[in-house]
């Protein structure tokens, strides 16, 4: 996979980390207990970061995050601005100010359908990270119940590996484990019956949660519930049964970059450089979503 080359210098923050599309900056003279999560607008695909960006993504995904923390019930990451040093103005619609946390390492996915690793583990096992499945389940099928699948994080670059429940417990203890599991499922079912009356399936999503160490509480963290940490399907396009599978299970925002990679690349070395036509319609699917979603136009 190809990574950012450079990650950009912000007046007053020091770059600490940049993972696929994000970039991560502590202040540079304190307080320590902020970190600014920079979403960047790179879009990637087959595990390589693409060219060229999208422009407006980052601010997009950012206001989809926000707009979901805003209708979560539980503690997030979210820091007051009053807190920190101000927001450099060059990327203020695309970054989260948030508080430092204890991170676990505990990628904690929740599927309400089954498809990617969750569907090649079960087509292997007939399970997935330890949940028994009902036999004859085909790639994209809805489950009866969301199913908690944590994965361990992996190195930037690598896979993360789904892992056991019990697997999870060893990493975090048994309190831990089941407070991310129990918060990771109904924060999923509550998002995805909100989804559904606006027509959209979300199929699956990625949470990560921390520990704040001034408090001691469980904190939601990251992004939450976006197209780049959630699969999010068209229920209209999904039920659509003169369609083939694979353009049923269209994701929202990036199926145009996926199909015209396919046709326009053999997998192999660097993909190659997006047509502005693709981009162009791809800012359009994100600001769909986000219309779909939310309700509001974007811009
Ligand atoms: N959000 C948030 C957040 C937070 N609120 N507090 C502390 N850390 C994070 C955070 C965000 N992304 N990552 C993953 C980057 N890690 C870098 C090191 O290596 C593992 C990956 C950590």
């Amino acid at each position: 996979m190809n990574l950012p080359t450079s990650a950009t210098s912000l007046a007053g923050w020091q770059h600490i980390y940049s993972g696929k599309v994000r970039d991560l900056f502590v202040p540079e003279n304190g307080p320590d207990n902020i970190l600014l999560v920079v979403a960047s607008n790179r879009v990637s695909a087959f595990d390589h970061v693409l060219d060229p960006a999208i422009p407006g993504k980052g601010a997009l995904l950012t206001a989809l995050s926000n707009w979901w923390f805003s209708r979560i019930d539980m503690p997030n990451h979210l820091a007051d601005p009053e807190s920190a040093p101000p927001v450099p103005m060059e990327v203020s619609d695309r970054a989260m100010l948030s508080r430092r946390l204890e991170m676990y390492p505990v990628e904690c996915v929740v599927r309400g359908a089954l498809t990617g690793s969750g569907f090649l583990e079960y087509r292997e096992t007939g399970s997935v990270c330890g949940i028994e499945l009902p036999a004859g389940l085909e790639d994209g099928d809805l489950l009866e119940t969301p199913i908690y699948t944590p994965a361990h994080k992996a190195p930037l670059g690598e896979h993360d590996e789904n892992i056991s429940y019990e697997q999870s417990v060893e990493l975090v203890g048994p309190e831990v484990a089941e407070a991310l599991r129990e918060a990771s499922l109904k924060i999923f079912t509550a998002a995805r019956d909100l989804a559904a009356e606006r027509g959209v399936i979300l199929a699956d999503t990625k949470f990560e949660f921390g520990r704040d160490p001034e408090t001691g509480e469980l904190v939601l963290a990251d992004e939450v519930l976006t197209s780049d940490s959630s699969r999010y399907w068209d229920a209209s396009v999904y039920f659509d049964a003169s369609l083939s599978r694979a353009d049923r299970l269209a994701s929202f925002d990036k199926q145009i970059v996926r199909n015209w990679l396919r046709s326009n690349w053999d997998q192999q070395g660097v993909p190659p450089q997006l047509p502005a036509e693709i981009v162009s319609q791809t800012q359009d699917r994100y600001r769909e979503l986000f219309t779909r979603l939310t309700g509001k136009n974007w811009g």
